[in-house]
């Protein structure tokens, strides 16, 4: 007592229990007044929105961890309207005003939430929210994806196609002409051996062997680790280092020979002789430009090797899923199966014809492939962005700085005010007259400075996949919708998981030998 002034020792000290009750009573009450704070004083207050989300981020988190972030949001707009406020601090958007407003604006950045790094020492990625990082990058790797580079790996891209087909073809001919087989996978297997071909200098022969690589495995289960990375990200307690340390033991083995194998591919790339016709010589020319090395702007290795496997899955699972996606609705829809079918069989009579060039021009093709990404798009739910200095208006209201916005592409490509009948497979939409409306609402890959790297690429890709399918099967549903290969019987491409990606289920399809 003696150390206390004077003053204070008539002053009685609280028990033990009355610290304990005065403790608890601030644990309770503080959660309490932020909830209250958020709905009734936070600047976004006057945004619309259900009384849980305004109060707390939990519901979002919760929706993201099931999986089911993109309906649950399409459920929100519908009963909110188009600016809904998801969390206290971020707004989601179904106004097609807001693509302009929120991507072409240079103060609006993404958001450190997604993929942050994860130590210091970690290089940044393309990905990332690291403007000066992504500039860089972005100069690297442009020249890998102008028209003349794409023009050149689109014959190894064909020549993976091809090899599936010829597979396919093989396992019909085992079956007296036709076979069942999951499209999911063989088209995981084919866009993954493409894009490791072209990011890595060899593919990871899931074609040859007709299963996939484990390394594909594993990085199809990468996407619940990045959602939940990104949900503990919104708390700022270190909580993810502590989930790296809870890991088991067989997780953290699996990741470490992922990385490892990761790694000895790039550098078995990077000592490759010149001039590989891939996404890699791009970067080793960059990095030899004078100016680059003057500034100190070239790309080290632990840089390529990071972007390299973001290239891999990027590139990937993206295409396969509007391909299986295109496929769920075109063989549930006849009429437009064969009205495809005719547009390809009409066009060319070769299978070897089909290429990069040949297919860019089939218009029903074209508009299949739109609507299928409209109705399942490979980036249902994206990386919110964040509002800079001093706010911005966006679809005409003000939004403060700090906020997080979100153009979440399934609940906007999902809306009836932009896309009538919106859960109808209707590619007219994309043709013809309808077309121009249609598209001034449908950005897939973006627009503006993180706009898809790789558009140019993945249309090529897409294309001709679905063109020689389609030229070389008859394809159908399998008439047995269950258990095994032909998958649940789901009846809508929506009600799939999604974390970053979808949780594509195993999609059956009968094909015939044509
Ligand atoms: C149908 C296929 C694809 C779709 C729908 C798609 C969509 C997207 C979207 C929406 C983004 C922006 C992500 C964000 O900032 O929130 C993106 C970025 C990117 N994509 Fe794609 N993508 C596809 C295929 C590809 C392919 C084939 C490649 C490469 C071979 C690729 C490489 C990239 C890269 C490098 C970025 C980062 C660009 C940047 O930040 O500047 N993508 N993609």
């Amino acid at each position: 007592m003696a150390i206390l002034p004077s003053s204070l020792q008539a002053v009685p000290l609280p028990s033990l229990l009355q610290s304990i009750g005065i403790i608890s009573l601030i644990l309770v009450l503080t959660p309490l007044l932020i909830l209250l704070y958020n709905v009734t004083l936070h600047p976004l207050s006057s945004y619309p929105g259900p009384l849980t989300h305004r109060a707390s981020r939990i519901p979002w988190v919760l929706a993201l961890q099931k999986g089911h972030l993109h309906t649950h949001l399409l459920t929100l707009h519908n009963k909110y309207g188009p600016i809904v406020r998801i969390a206290p601090n971020e707004l989601s958007y179904t106004d097609p005003t807001a693509w302009k407003d929120i991507y072409l604006n240079p103060r609006i950045n993404r958001a450190d939430l997604w993929f942050r790094k994860q130590n210091p020492q970690e290089p940044y990625s393309i990905m990332g929210a690291n403007e000066d990082a992504h500039a860089k990058f972005k100069r690297a790797f442009m020249g890998g994806f102008s028209d003349r580079a794409t023009r050149e790996c689109a014959g190894t891209m064909e020549g993976y196609v091809g090899a599936m087909i010829d597979k396919l073809r093989e396992l019909c001919t085992r079956g007296q002409g036709e076979t069942v087989v999951d499209m999911v996978q063989w088209l995981n297997m084919v866009t993954f051996d493409v894009s490791g071909d072209l990011s890595f200098g060899s593919s990871f022969g899931s074609v040859e062997n007709g299963k996939p690589h484990a390394w594909v495995e594993i990085s199809n289960q990468f996407g619940k680790g990045i959602a939940l990375v990104a949900s503990l990200n919104h708390y700022h307690l270190g909580l993810t280092k502590l989930l790296r340390k809870m890991m088991p033991a067989k997780t953290m083995e699996r990741m470490a020979w992922h990385k490892q194998l990761t790694h000895e591919k790039v550098r078995e790339r990077l000592r490759m002789s010149e001039g590989r016709k891939d996404f890699v010589q791009c970067v080793l020319e960059y990095n030899r430009d004078g100016s680059v090395q003057e500034k100190g702007r070239t790309c080290t290795e632990e840089e390529i090797e990071l972007n390299m496997s973001v290239l891999v899955f990027a590139g990937s699972d993206t295409t396969s899923t509007a391909i299986a996606s295109t496929l769920w609705y075109l063989i549930r829809n006849p009429e437009w199966l064969s009205k495809a079918v005719e547009e390809v069989r009409g066009t060319f009579s070769r299978e070897e014809d089909i290429r990069m060039v040949t297919t860019s021009k089939l218009e029903v093709l074209n508009a299949v492939i739109s609507e299928g990404m409209r109705l399942g798009p490979p980036s249902a739910v994206t990386v919110p962005r964040i509002v800079g200095k001093g706010g911005e208006v966006v679809c005409g209201r003000r939004v403060p700085e700090g906020t997080l916005l979100s153009l979440n592409q399934y609940p906007i490509f999902r809306s009836a005010t932009t896309f009538p009948a919106p859960n109808t497979f209707d590619p007219s939409r994309f043709l013809g007259l309808s077309r121009e409306k249609s598209s001034a609402a449908f950005y897939p890959f973006l627009l503006g400075r993180h706009s898809c790297l790789g558009e140019k690429f993945a249309w090529a890709e897409m294309r001709v996949l679905l063109a020689r399918l389609l030229f070389g099967f008859e394809l159908s549903l399998t008439g047995g919708e269950g258990e095994g290969v032909e998958g649940r019987g789901l009846r809508d491409w929506g009600e799939q998981k999604t974390f970053i990606f979808w949780q594509k289920e195993r999609l059956g399809v009968r094909l015939q030998v044509v």
